[in-house]
């Protein structure tokens, strides 16, 4: 592995900045560069010391030997392909994303054509492991529900099934499968598609997407039947100061994900 190794960020907004921020801690002879759009480059580069890209083959041909994706699904479906296709590893969090088939096939397609490796972080979400033994001996029913304050679902889908600025008490404004809400709010429901993934699919994982007025942060809860027992799987997390939609462990989980793959890796 070449010295110092190089790392590259897609996005930089609340979750690429803190990831950015933790891993030059614990990595600190790595090289970080960036994907951001043009009219943000100059201000980010200044505010992170990290080298600015605005367009994504510029950003391979700095060759990064490792890209991480924290800017949402448009990035993964325009960004990472490529990367793949270069032979470059990528953790993805936008992973609803792969509720897409066809965006799923294209990227095992261009991972298998250079032998690199997609990891997909658990995200907000955890415990799946449970979920993923019970699946041997055959799993009934999962039911995730997602809890955050109304200003989470602001700008997004949430604000056409209800009156997020009124509400009084807390409103289930979506009930459906995984690839349903993870193609609707695809900021606020990646979580969706981690559970979906450990467990039954994405077309028989229940969601359920609630806004309370009452919330102060980000809860997802995951209910299981199956031949093994019940289980329940509750996070209560933090949000990131700059983005009320997206929770720390997020990052927190981004960040473990990228340092198992170093470990791996090798740098
Ligand atoms: N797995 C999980 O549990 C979670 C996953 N996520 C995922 O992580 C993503 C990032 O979260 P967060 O940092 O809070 O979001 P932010 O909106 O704070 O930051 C994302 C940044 O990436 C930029 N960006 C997006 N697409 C591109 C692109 N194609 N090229 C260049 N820049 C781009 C955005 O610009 P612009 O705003 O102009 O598009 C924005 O500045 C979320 O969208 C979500 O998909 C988030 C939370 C939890
Ligand atoms: O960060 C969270 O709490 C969950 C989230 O936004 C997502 O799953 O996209």
């Amino acid at each position: 592995m070449r010295e110092p190794a190089r790392l590259a960020i897609l996005g930089m907004g609340a979750m690429g900045q803190s990831c950015l921020e933790g891993l030059r801690e614990r990595l600190p002879r790595t090289q970080f560069a960036f994907l951001e759009r043009e009219h943000r480059i100059h201000r980010l580069s200044e505010e992170t010391s990290a080298q600015g890209f605005s367009d994504v083959t510029e950003l391979l041909d700095w060759q990064p030997d490792l890209v991480v994706e924290c800017a949402g699904h448009s990035a993964v479906r325009e960004a990472v392909p490529e990367a793949l296709r270069r032979g470059v590893d990528v953790v993805i969090a936008s992973l609803g994303v792969l509720g897409d088939d066809q965006v799923k096939m294209t990227l095992d397609e261009a991972a298998e054509s250079s032998g690199a490796r997609l990891t997909v972080v658990s995200g907000a979400i955890g415990g799946l492991d449970a979920l993923r033994a019970g699946m041997l001996a055959g799993v009934d029913s999962v039911v995730y529900e997602g809890r955050k304050p109304p200003s989470a679902w602001r700008g997004s889908a949430a604000e056409e099934l209800c009156a997020l600025a009124q509400l009084e008490h807390a409103e289930v404004f979506f009930e459906g499968s995984a690839r349903a809400a993870a193609a609707q709010f695809p900021k606020n429901a990646n979580v969706t598609a981690a559970v979906a993934l450990a467990g039954v699919g994405f077309d028989s994982t229940v969601v359920r997407l609630i806004a309370d007025p009452h919330a102060k942060e980000n809860s997802h809860t995951v209910d299981v039947e199956g031949a093994f027992g019940r289980l329940r799987i509750v996070l209560t997390n933090h949000p990131l100061p700059q983005n009320p939609k997206t929770s720390w462990l997020a990052a927190l989980s981004v960040q473990e994900a990228v340092l198992r793959r170093v470990e791996a890796i090798g740098f």
